[in-house]
């Protein structure tokens, strides 16, 4: 038996194979993706209609609800045999606590990621860090989500400066040789402001834990820009170790289903 795993992000979406009683590692037998708004996207599950072992679909989505309806129609159509789970922000909360105002308004990702990197590292004190479409940085400690910080994303940055001014480009934030300078010209102004302000948050991130007596164990770095920004903390020496593991919220879903998939 296996299980369906999809995270529907702002960009694009995620998805991979697991085998329903695998390791949170060594489990993803396939893996997938396409841009959201791509026409192929409701197609690209066509070839796993044959795949009658497929039991569950479990999936996060921060996208409309209508949007996700359609694709869960969709995958009901040519996946009859298999149940829906779809992850928010009270889920598995009798397992991981939630200092959230309104848990249930959390992103499902965040939630997924936070459940994941729990049951990677129990008993630790966690930075979560998301570099994708937007930038999150979430506090975990054993016993619960504290909260976090929610910023644009590295594309979303260069993008918002070039199209409010009149002369900034729209740089590249793809590239993965980051080490932190100065910036002496308008790219690496831009280029290198958008680094800073991420190591910025994430070492603010940093002070308020240790202000509130939460000795962080590790950072845990995910997302598309995770590369970079792992390379720049490392050379930024934190003092907190850091961790890049990818497909977080892909295995903060499957982390989900170990914990018997309760909302
Ligand atoms: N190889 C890559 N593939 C896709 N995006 C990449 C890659 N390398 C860097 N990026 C950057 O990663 C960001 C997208 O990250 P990611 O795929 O995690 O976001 P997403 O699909 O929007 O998910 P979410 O909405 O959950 O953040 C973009 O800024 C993109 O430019
Ligand atoms: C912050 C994003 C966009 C990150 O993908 C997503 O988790 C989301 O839409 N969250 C809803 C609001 C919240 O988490 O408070």
């Amino acid at each position: 038996m296996s299980i369906l795993l999809i995270d529907i992000g702002n960009s694009r979406l995620k998805w991979a194979m697991a085998s329903s009683n695998g390791d949170l590692d060594s489990d993803f037998i396939d893996q997938g993706s396409s841009m959201n708004d791509s026409p192929t996207q409701l197609t690209e599950f066509d070839p796993l209609s044959k795949n009658q072992s497929i039991e569950k679909i479990i999936c996060s989505s921060v996208i409309g609800e209508t949007q996700t309806l359609a694709l869960k129609k969709h995958l009901k159509t040519i996946m009859p045999q298999a149940s829906w789970f779809k992850m928010n922000g009270l889920s598995a909360i009798e397992h991981l606590g939630s200092q959230y105002d309104q848990p249930e308004q959390l992103g499902a990702d965040r939630r997924a990621m936070a459940l994941g990197a729990h049951q990677m590292f129990p008993n630790k004190n966690l930075l979560v860090i998301s570099a994708g479409t937007a930038t999150t940085i979430d506090l975990i400690t054993p016993s619960h989500h504290m909260g976090g910080w929610i910023i644009p994303g590295m594309a979303l940055m260069t993008n918002a400066l070039n199209l409010n001014t009149a002369q900034l480009p729209k740089v590249s934030t793809d590239k993965e040789d980051s080490s932190l300078k100065i910036g002496t010209n308008t790219h690496d102004g831009i280029y290198q402001g958008i680094l800073a302000s991420h190591i910025g948050a994430i070492t603010m991130a940093q002070e308020y834990a240790k202000n509130q007596k939460i000795k962080l164990d590790l950072m845990i770095v995910t997302g598309g820009n995770a590369k970079t920004l792992v390379a720049l903390l490392k050379e930024c020496s934190s003092s907190v170790p850091v961790h890049h593991e990818e497909q977080m919220v892909l295995k903060g879903l499957l982390a989900w289903n170990k914990m018997g998939l309760t909302s």
